[in-house]
């Protein structure tokens, strides 16, 4: 491995210790003499009154920090995890729950879609839930991937019904906020229900963000936050995603009743603390990029759309990254370079593309300051993908590989896009020359169905593949870039980190070095 594509593993690593959920919901919360729980400005007298409940990826180890600050207080618990999750991290004192009597834990939702045994999780939080009283502490521990693990459909729809919309609406690209407005319509937990059954018992929700910019009604369907969306635009998703006729009419209808009901007001309003997002990881990563001789840069935490525009956004900014710091370039032009070379990846306008736009304006400011001969580049965020094929991938191999395909076209059409700009010999061998190398991770350590987190690969990804051209594009087409990527060299582009306990969305990742 290059010395650059293992800075790669070694940055992501330690962006990972950073979001350790232990140790963020142990500096969230403080525990004092009096028996008094601090959180953000508001107490909470314990007096063995506390209810756990728990759901996510990342839960594991917020509910071991619950346990070794306030264990004595816990009277019970629920806590539902993806599957696999005890058999990963059962050794692990920081991510695994202690074993008690008074904590059930269950494990359920294989490919994160809801299943036989995310139902009886939830089954079991609402009725733990159901039966709070008024002196009870309820705290509700969420992150990524709670959706699926507190999957309670509301009357007449199936655990298999509801699974087949999830799938449906994440296979055709809908975003997280699509996805979880239907979500919390169908379910009996999401949108605010949950707390109502808390009642009337005080309750904390205490997260771990997966959403960009941590919107408390949609990170885990929001199961302890009103519920703002209304039945016309559930009704809305359903149409632009032609799932209408996995609904029942009659369910519909029901649900087009109810959703304008308005629950009666809380009998206290329920905490909700965020201890960690995706921003943290790209600060821890920064930190160590840092610690490496990098110049770093976060350039946003917000990537959303869909990955063939993210892809050629990046490869876009690649190529102007090199132009910074090409020793011969006539400088006023690169702008000019940037453009050309987003109109022969397919985008006319950055002004067609909400996503596109805001990653434009942020890389402004960054490429101003891209002057060392070391660099790297942050962003997170959670672009989309449109699965059409039926290969097995993820989206942060297919936008790997969507770079990597982006960063070879560019190669090819050097003439066009730096015509007048530089001199192109000298720049197609500093091109060669330079170490360039592109990753996308999910935090979570696990991309789509498949058991790696994401890819890397450099900038001739291409060219040293280049008897495989046509399988690489037909690969692309069927949606197939893990078998892909296993294929060409599971080491070499594929980054394994086993399930991680965490999870913030993805990380994307830039490093270049001359
Ligand atoms: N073959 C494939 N190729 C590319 N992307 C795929 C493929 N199959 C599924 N996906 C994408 O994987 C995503 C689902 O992945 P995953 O289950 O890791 O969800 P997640 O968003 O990380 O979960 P959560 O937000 O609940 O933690 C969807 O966006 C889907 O489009
Ligand atoms: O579980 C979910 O709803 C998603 O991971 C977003 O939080």
């Amino acid at each position: 491995m290059s010395i650059i594509a293992s800075d790669v593993n070694a940055i992501l690593k330690y962006s990972l210790n950073a979001i350790n959920p232990y140790q963020l919901l142990r500096s969230a919360l403080l525990y004092q003499s009096d028996n008094t729980l601090c959180v953000q400005g508001r107490a909470y007298k314990l007096r063995n009154n506390v209810k756990l409940i728990a759901a996510g990826k990342a839960v594991g180890g917020m509910v071991r920090a619950v346990q070794d600050l306030i264990g004595d207080h816990v009277i019970k618990g629920v806590v539902s995890l993806p599957l696999g999750y005890t058999d990963t991290f059962k050794n692990r004192k920081d991510l695994y729950p202690l074993p008690s009597p008074k904590v059930n834990i269950f494990e359920g939702g294989k490919d994160n879609l809801p299943d036989e045994q995310s139902l009886t999780a939830s089954r079991a939080i609402y009725q733990l839930a159901d039966g709070a009283s008024i002196d009870e502490l309820i705290i509700v521990l969420l992150s990524g991937g709670a959706s699926t693990l507190t999957s309670l459909p509301i009357s007449g729809l199936s655990i298999d019904n509801k699974r087949f919309i999830c799938s449906s609406l994440s296979q055709r690209g809908a975003s997280i906020n699509e996805l979880n407005t239907v979500r919390k319509h169908v379910s009996l937990l999401k949108g605010g229900k949950l707390v109502q059954l808390c009642q009337p018992a005080e309750v904390l929700t205490l997260i771990l963000s997966d959403v960009i910019n941590d919107p408390l009604d949609i990170i885990a369907s929001g199961p302890c936050y009103p519920d703002s969306s209304t039945g016309a635009e559930f009704l809305a998703i359903l149409h632009k995603y032609e799932i209408t006729s996995l609904i029942s009419r009659s369910i519909i209808d029901s649900i087009l009743q109810t959703s304008s009901y308005r629950y009666p007001p809380l009998v206290s309003t329920p905490q909700h603390v965020i201890v960690g997002n995706n921003k943290l990881a790209l600060d821890g990563a920064m930190e160590y990029a840092i610690k490496l001789g990098y110049d770093g840069f976060i350039w946003s935490s917000k990537v959303s759309g869909s990955v063939v525009e993210v892809a050629s956004f990046y490869a876009a900014f690649i190529l102007h990254s090199v132009l910074c710091i090409f020793p011969h370039d006539k400088i006023g032009l690169k702008h000019e370079a940037m453009e050309r070379c987003l109109k022969v990846l397919g985008i006319s306008s950055t002004e067609d593309s909400i996503t596109i736009q805001s990653l434009y304006e942020s890389y402004h400011e960054i490429l101003t300051s891209v002057s060392s001969e070391k660099v790297c580049l942050l962003s997170g965020g959670e672009p989309v993908v449109k699965v059409k094929g039926d290969g097995k991938g993820g989206r942060n191999q297919e936008l790997s590989l969507r770079v990597g395909i982006n960063l070879d076209l560019i190669y090819d059409n050097f003439s066009c896009i730096l015509d007048g700009i530089v001199n192109l010999e000298k720049f197609r061998e500093f091109w060669d020359l330079i170490s360039i190398e592109f990753a996308s991770v999910g935090t979570d350590g696990q991309d789509g169905p498949t058991p790696v987190a994401g890819a890397k690969l450099s900038q001739k990804f291409m060219r040293d593949n280049e008897k495989y051209r046509d399988f690489i594009h037909s690969s692309l087409s069927r949606n197939d870039s893990f078998t892909l990527f296993s294929k060409l060299g599971y080491e070499q582009y594929l980054i394994h980190t086993e399930l991680t306990g965490t999870n913030v969305m993805d990380i994307h990742l830039i490093l270049i070095s001359v």
